[in-house]
């Protein structure tokens, strides 16, 4: 045991690994290669076609690239007319974006009306489960319980190894319908056996919105309101799909084409979206408003909020990781339009709720964050950055009584159903090969020493 309480082996081991792990920087630009498969401007590297999602936040003219307003297409439909298209007609949207990204076109009213019965059907857990799995699994992590869960539904699945389009079809709505109730019932059981709480299982409601049922599923039936179920169907539907190169969406479609089953490919994708770079940042953001909140005195102050910023960019403050959560994107760079529009409710629901203050800090972080971020990092980036979904996501959460352990999850609750189509669209129509890139070795030739030659 060395003197900070970690074995020697694994000190000596660290050391060894840090060391095992150093490559020249130039080496990068020397060989081309595409930092996070990303060319010089920041744009991403071309690897794969798609006709389910669109992210567009610049436009290239020649080799420059010229930022535009953020827009988001799901089969060639722009984002903010299916929110408005629900909204104008009182529904909820999202079983709708579901269908849509499945099958590449909006259903007429009578396939809508089948296929949410249908998915009501599915919401139900098999027999037995809740207990044997849910309630058995250990943990406080929903994302890691949920993976869990769903790695356990292959035993349940005679035909899980099957990957032809009918069967493939099956499994994905089965999980996106089954999520919600395994999202509902793990945080109910988290929270029983760690804080003390009452456990509530409350049974799927099959006619009710994904949206409205998971509500009744936390709170129960009658205890949330209409706003707070149209509130959750905005974000669903913002949530649902991102195009193929986002990581998780990538995640999916690199382990897909090994022609791997169902369950593996979700786990793996559900284990990309939880790290704080990608969907986990709902939940970062949080922590380092908190954090804000308790080391900046005067919100209102300008300069006393770009100092703390620079002191978070400099490693010197929050969780000393350098990143200003919910801030940057890899495509976006004017704006992220989930972001607008998450934050027109959340300016709503701060006022409602006398929670102003609060959203007036995170609008002047909005604000600061671009111009703090090209003095920092100076030409070196000459892209620009704007808040993403997960800026503002937190907070209407928070304002509609969800809590922090369901902010990411229910970021996955959605994007299952992107992830099944961009599976779906890997396994019948993608490019037919296993994804499979270079690593160029960059270490020497080295003789092998025998055990008793080495000192
Ligand atoms: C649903 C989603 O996944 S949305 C994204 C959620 N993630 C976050 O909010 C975390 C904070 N943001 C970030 O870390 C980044 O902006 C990412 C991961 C989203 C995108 O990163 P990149 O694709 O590397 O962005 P981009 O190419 O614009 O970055 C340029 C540089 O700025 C850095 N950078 C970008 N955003 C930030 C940020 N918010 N804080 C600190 N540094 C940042 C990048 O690390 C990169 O640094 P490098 O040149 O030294 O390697
Ligand atoms: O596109 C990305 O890189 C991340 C993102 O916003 C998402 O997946 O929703």
């Amino acid at each position: 045991m060395s003197k900070s309480g970690i074995p020697s082996v694994v000190k000596n081991l660290s050391e060894s690994v840090e060391k095992a792990s150093k490559i020249d920087p130039t080496l990068f630009e020397k060989f081309n290669v595409k930092r996070g498969l990303r060319n010089a401007d920041h744009s991403g590297v071309l690897v794969g076609l798609t006709n389910i999602g669109d992210v567009v936040g610049y436009k290239k003219e020649g080799d420059v690239l010229v930022p535009t307003e953020g827009k988001l297409f799901y089969r060639g439909i722009d984002v903010e007319e299916l929110v408005n298209g629900a909204t104008e007609q009182k529904r909820h949207g999202f079983d709708e974006v579901t269908y849509l990204l499945l099958s590449g076109k909006l259903p007429s009213g009578n396939e809508l009306g089948s296929f949410m019965e249908y998915m009501g059907a599915l919401r139900k857990l098999p027999d037995g489960f809740t207990n044997s799995m849910i309630l058995a699994n250990k943990g406080e992590n929903i994302m890691n319980i949920l993976a869990r869960t769903v790695l356990a539904l292959y035993t349940l699945d005679d035909n899980a190894e099957d990957i032809s389009t009918g069967n493939l079809v099956d499994q994905s709505l089965n999980l996106i319908a089954k999520f919600p109730t395994i999202i509902a019932y793990s945080y109910h059981s988290m929270r029983h056996f760690y804080q003390n709480k009452t456990l509530s299982i409350r049974h799927p409601n099959p006619d009710l919105s994904t949206a409205e049922n998971f509500l009744m599923m936390m709170k129960g039936e009658g205890k949330y309101t209409r706003l707070e179920a149209d509130i959750l169907d905005l974000a669903l539907i913002l949530h649902a799909e991102h195009g193929g190169g986002n990581n998780s969406t990538f995640t999916i479609r690199v382990t897909s084409s090994t022609h791997t089953d169902t369950y593996s490919a979700v786990a793996s994708a559900l284990g990309s979206l939880k790290g704080p770079l990608h969907g986990g940042a709902n939940h970062k953001v949080l922590c380092m408003m908190d954090n804000i909140k308790k080391n900046v005195k005067h919100w209102d102050d300008k300069q006393e909020v770009s100092d703390y910023l620079i002191k978070i960019l400099n490693k010197q403050a929050n969780d000393l990781s350098g990143k200003i959560y919910g801030i940057g994107h890899a495509v976006y760079t004017i704006s992220d339009p989930r972001a607008k529009l998450l934050k027109k409710q959340a300016r709503e629901l701060a006022k409602e709720k006398g929670r102003l203050e609060e959203y007036e800090l995170y609008e002047m972080i909005e604000n600061l964050a671009p111009q703090i971020f090209y003095d920092y990092k100076g030409d070196k980036v000459a892209k620009r950055v704007c808040a993403n979904v997960d800026f503002y996501s937190g907070f209407v959460y928070n304002c509609i009584g969800i809590k922090e352990p369901l902010y990411t999850p229910l970021f996955a609750m959605s994007r299952i159903s992107g992830w099944c189509a961009h599976r779906l669209e890997e396994l019948t129509f993608g490019s037919g090969r296993i994804i499979r890139p270079a690593y160029k070795n960059v270490f020497p030739l080295q003789n092998y020493i025998s055990l008793d030659d080495r000192n």
